[in-house]
């Protein structure tokens, strides 16, 4: 089986307005004259600070020119799934590859970001170009299309980072076509970070929903709680997540997801790092590390979880080793139907709690 035949395998083992922009839209006769000035700069390696401020010019004043397109690189995605390299990268085009009118270019796109040396990123979706879009789009690409949930435990963490984001704001803009205080119908600006009612003019902008994620230990630090949802793949347990409530602090919000989801009283939390994920909508995941009374007996929540289970930390770095040693091989034995207990794959934020905890 080559690798990509075992992705697609894999992809399924882990099933788990108008088009007229507004003023700070798109405008093709207009220059831009602080990309014009930039574009000295354009070839040479940026500061990080430079490309965040024409970013930010860009989406908060001048819009997108054909200018800025035509530096482009497009992340191509042909119904949710990004065109992905052999090796599990994005496979960049150039605008001109896509052979299509800018205008209907944008009407697809986003603005992503901006890479080092100053090319600016975009996201685009290529179904709206019409039939014959996705053996166009191949036949001019080294890449192919590769299940989304697959892509982002696959990719350097950046470049997942991308496609999530991509992924997000397009899954907002169709669901979120009419304003919210009116319900008259909104335009996308042209990088696609917000939109704004044609009558009342209020701006709406992407909306993010905070999540808690945590890798539980016992005070002895030799065991660690993981949980599992009937949705999850047979054999895997991860942490505990649970969304913030408004006018809890993020510390609360654990407390009381542990409390709710084990019924263990947390003792101690610490904050260890976040991640984008886009599934179902758009959440910031952020990762903590917690210390609970261990000798508290287990109070499973069975309508959230299927099962929560203390694990010996050899247990836990048995199945991270073997996750990260061999991905492909050990998520294709799982399909297989194995009982092998087994930790999320990498490119999830409970993977780099695992890892982090067990590297501490
Ligand atoms: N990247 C990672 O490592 C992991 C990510 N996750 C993600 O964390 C999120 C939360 O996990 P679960 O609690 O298991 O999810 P869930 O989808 O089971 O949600 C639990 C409950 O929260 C409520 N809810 C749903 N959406 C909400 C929102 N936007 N704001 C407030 N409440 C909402 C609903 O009542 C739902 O029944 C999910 O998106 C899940 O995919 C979970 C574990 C690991």
């Amino acid at each position: 089986m080559n690798s990509r035949n075992v992705c697609h395998s894999l992809a399924v083992a882990l099933r788990f307005g108008t088009t007229k922009l507004n003023r700070s839209g798109w405008n093709p006769s207009r220059r831009c004259n602080s990309i014009s000035s930039m574009s000295g700069q354009l070839g040479g390696q940026l500061s990080y600070v430079q490309r965040m401020k024409m970013l930010q010019n860009l989406r908060e004043k001048t819009g997108i020119t054909e200018e800025v397109i035509r530096k482009g690189k497009c992340l191509v995605y042909y119904k949710g799934d990004p065109l992905l390299t052999e090796n599990f990268s994005i496979a960049w085009m150039d605008f001109d590859d896509l052979q299509v009118e800018p205008k209907l270019f944008l009407e697809n796109a986003m603005l992503l970001g901006m890479a080092e040396r100053g090319e600016f990123q975009f996201a685009v979706q290529i179904v709206g170009f019409g039939k014959e879009s996705k053996q166009a789009v191949l036949s001019k690409s080294q890449g192919s299309f590769t299940d989304f949930r697959l892509s982002l435990m696959m990719m350097p963490t950046y470049e997942a980072s991308l496609a999530s984001k991509a992924k997000a704001i397009f899954n907002w803009h169709r669901r979120n076509t009419h304003c919210a205080k009116c319900g008259s119908p909104s335009v996308r600006n042209s990088t696609a970070s917000c939109r704004t009612c044609h009558k009342c003019e209020e701006v709406w902008y992407p909306t993010l929903s905070p999540v808690g994620i945590v890798l539980v230990a016992d005070t002895t630090k030799s065991n660690l709680l993981l949980v599992r949802q009937g949705r999850h793949p047979k054999g895997m347990y991860s942490c505990i997540a649970g969304y913030v409530d408004s006018g809890e602090t993020l510390e609360e919000g654990i407390r009381r997801e542990v409390a709710e989801e084990v019924g263990l009283t947390v003792l101690s939390v610490d904050y260890k790092a976040s991640q984008h994920w886009s599934f179902p909508t758009s959440n910031l995941m952020i990762g903590c590390h917690a210390i609970v009374n261990g000798n508290e007996t287990l109070d499973v929540d069975t309508s959230e979880l299927e099962d929560a289970r203390w694990f010996s930390v050899e247990e836990v770095r048995r199945s991270l080793d073997s996750i990260k040693t061999n991905p492909l091989e050990t998520m294709s034995a799982i399909k297989e139907g194995t009982d092998q207990f087994f930790v999320p794959p990498r490119g999830t934020l409970a993977h780099s709690l695992i890892d982090a905890w067990l590297s501490g």
